[in-house]
């Protein structure tokens, strides 16, 4: 199939900030390099510091200048870029926006078409969203689509507020709320996994599987984002958003065509099926964690509380693990464990999903170390697949032995898109299936709002609660032993198998 190449102009909102330096101007110039965006494409950058167009090219070519693909293209891709002094707050700001995308239309024979990507603090996304529909900038005779960042909202009540102001101005089919888990290739690759293999759908069920595992964690601490992250914590910033989306995309039924409605309506169910905690038993679900000193990497790490901006008695949360349990006929039963924390072992993703035991062991009187079977889906740093089954290998003599089957999806990570990429290029092509439609979102705050409420009226008085580098409180581990299991190694796939 050929390749499309949109045309359109992208406007930046806070395009002098570090996600447009670090993940959009690098996403836009990758896709430009791989011409899946012709040379009729402008990127206006809009911010209130006095730049010139040359000093935002400037910082542009600066933003692209370690990637592999970057040479002579580069002066001619930032030539590409215009920049307007813009305060978000102004009208007249608007207004000059206005006047310059009608010329840039004209200059890059666009038909104005326009994605407003919101690369902003929140409070300031309703506000663009209503000024961009009352001074007309939507009204072109192209599309006009609004791609708004995370946070969506702090809780239900306020993203229902924020989603009413963005819905006056913008559609539900021109919003594009960004979840970058789900530009991730092996979140990607979850649908695929489940429903291209007869052999995982048929298994894929309570009959057959214990419990499933997903776990996010980082080796970073909080750096210099103490001030979001003390109103955020982990269930917040990785939780409600990231975690949720990677539970509706294991725990969905079939989608009868693979459009981005019918998707949306089967993650929509397992999040209507969450079994909702009550704030009594908050604590029996869920486990919370806030990173103390330690030694990573040979290097001494301060602990939360010592972070820049942040309380020396914060009660915020660093590590989540939780219990979800999803009631419908297919995971009755199952439970769904989650983990995500700052400042752990190793910076990975994974899904493991633990099949049941056979119902005896043949091998038993051959002392045989017979595993469970294990489907780990590697989403990051490795991308791959490792099936862990039992057979008998010659060096393990007549019985059985752990062997794992590995599908290495990363060896070319040079041109493996980055999720940033993916998602600008599926908003050119209009293509909503990897963004969160509000009934997702709405769903995801409900089932959060009632853990974090909770915590934030019961303050956690063994904070620190885990050394950084370490895999988080001890309690994590207690979640799942209740139900006779543990967690399975994050470690890459070459390594041991378990922790
Ligand atoms: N950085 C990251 O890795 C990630 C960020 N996000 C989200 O992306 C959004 C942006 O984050 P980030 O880039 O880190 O934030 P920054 O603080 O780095 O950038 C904010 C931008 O907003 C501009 N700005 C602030 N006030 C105004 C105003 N009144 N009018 C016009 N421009 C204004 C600033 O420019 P100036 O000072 O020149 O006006 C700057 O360009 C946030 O919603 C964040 O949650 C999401 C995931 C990751
Ligand atoms: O959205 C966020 O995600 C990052 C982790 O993303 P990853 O792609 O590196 O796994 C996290 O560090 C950040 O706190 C959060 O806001």
């Amino acid at each position: 199939m050929a390749q499309q190449t949109p045309k359109s102009i992208i406007v930046i909102f806070g395009a002098t900030g570090d996600l447009a330096k670090r993940k959009l101007f690098p996403s836009i110039f990758r896709l430009y390099r791989e011409n899946k965006i012709s040379e009729d494409f402008a990127v206006v950058g809009v911010a209130r510091r006095e730049w010139s167009n040359e000093e935002f090219r400037g910082n542009v070519q600066k933003s692209i200048s370690n990637l592999p693909t970057f040479g002579k293209d580069a002066e001619k891709f930032a030539s590409h870029f215009h920049y307007l002094p813009f305060d978000v707050t102004n009208i007249e700001s608007y207004q000059n926006l206005n006047g310059l995308l009608s010329e840039l239309d004209e200059q890059y024979n666009v038909p104005g078409n326009r994605i407003f990507y919101l690369a902003m603090a929140p409070e300031f996304f309703g506000p663009i969203a209503s000024n961009l529909k009352q001074e007309g900038l939507t009204a072109t005779k192209g599309w006009s689509r609004l791609v708004i960042e995370k946070p969506f909202g702090h809780d239900y009540d306020s993203a229902e507020e924020l989603n009413e102001q963005i819905r006056h101005a913008f559609d539900e089919d021109q919003i594009y709320r960004i979840d970058h888990y789900l530009g991730k290739e092996m979140v990607q690759n979850i649908e695929v996994i489940r429903f291209a293999n007869s052999m995982f759908e048929a298994l894929w069920n309570n009959q057959y599987i214990s419990n499933i595992q997903i776990t996010s964690s980082e080796t970073l601490g909080v750096e210099d984002r103490g001030r979001y992250y003390e109103s955020s914590g982990a269930l917040l910033d990785m939780v409600q958003n990231h975690i949720m989306q990677v539970v509706a995309l294991l725990a969905m039924e079939p989608p009868i065509k693979l459009t981005p409605d019918e998707i949306r309506s089967e993650k929509v169910k397992v999040l209507r099926a969450l079994r909702s905690v009550t704030a009594e038993e908050v604590n029996d679900y869920f486990v919370r964690g806030q990173y103390g000193k330690g030694v990573m990497d040979g290097e001494e790490v301060i602990g939360y509380r010592e972070e820049n901006a942040v309380d020396p008695e914060s009660n915020t949360a660093t590590f989540v693990a939780g219990k979800l349990m999803i009631d419908n006929f297919r995971w009755a039963g199952v439970p769904f464990y989650i983990r995500t924390g700052k400042r752990m072992t190793e910076k990975s993703t994974e899904v493991v999903v633990q099949f049941k035991d056979l119902p005896m062991n043949l091998y038993r009187d051959k002392s045989a170390d017979l595993q469970p079977n294990l489907l780990v889906i590697h989403i990051q740093p490795d991308e791959g697949i490792t099936l862990h089954l039992n057979a008998k290998k010659e060096t393990g003599g007549a019985t059985s032995t752990p062997v794992k089957l590995d599908y290495n999806n990363s060896s070319d990570k040079m041109n493996t898109p980055e999720a940033y990429e993916r998602l600008i290029y599926d908003c050119m092509l209009g293509d909503a299936t990897n963004f969160t439609h509000w009934d997702e979102v709405a769903l995801s705050w409900k089932f959060v709002d009632t853990i974090s409420e909770a915590w934030s009226k019961e303050k956690a008085t063994n904070f620190p609660n885990y050394e950084s580098g370490s895999m988080g409180p001890k309690e994590s581990d207690k979640l799942l032993a209740e139900n006779g299991f543990h967690w399975w190694s994050v470690k890459p796939v070459a390594d041991s198998d378990s922790e």
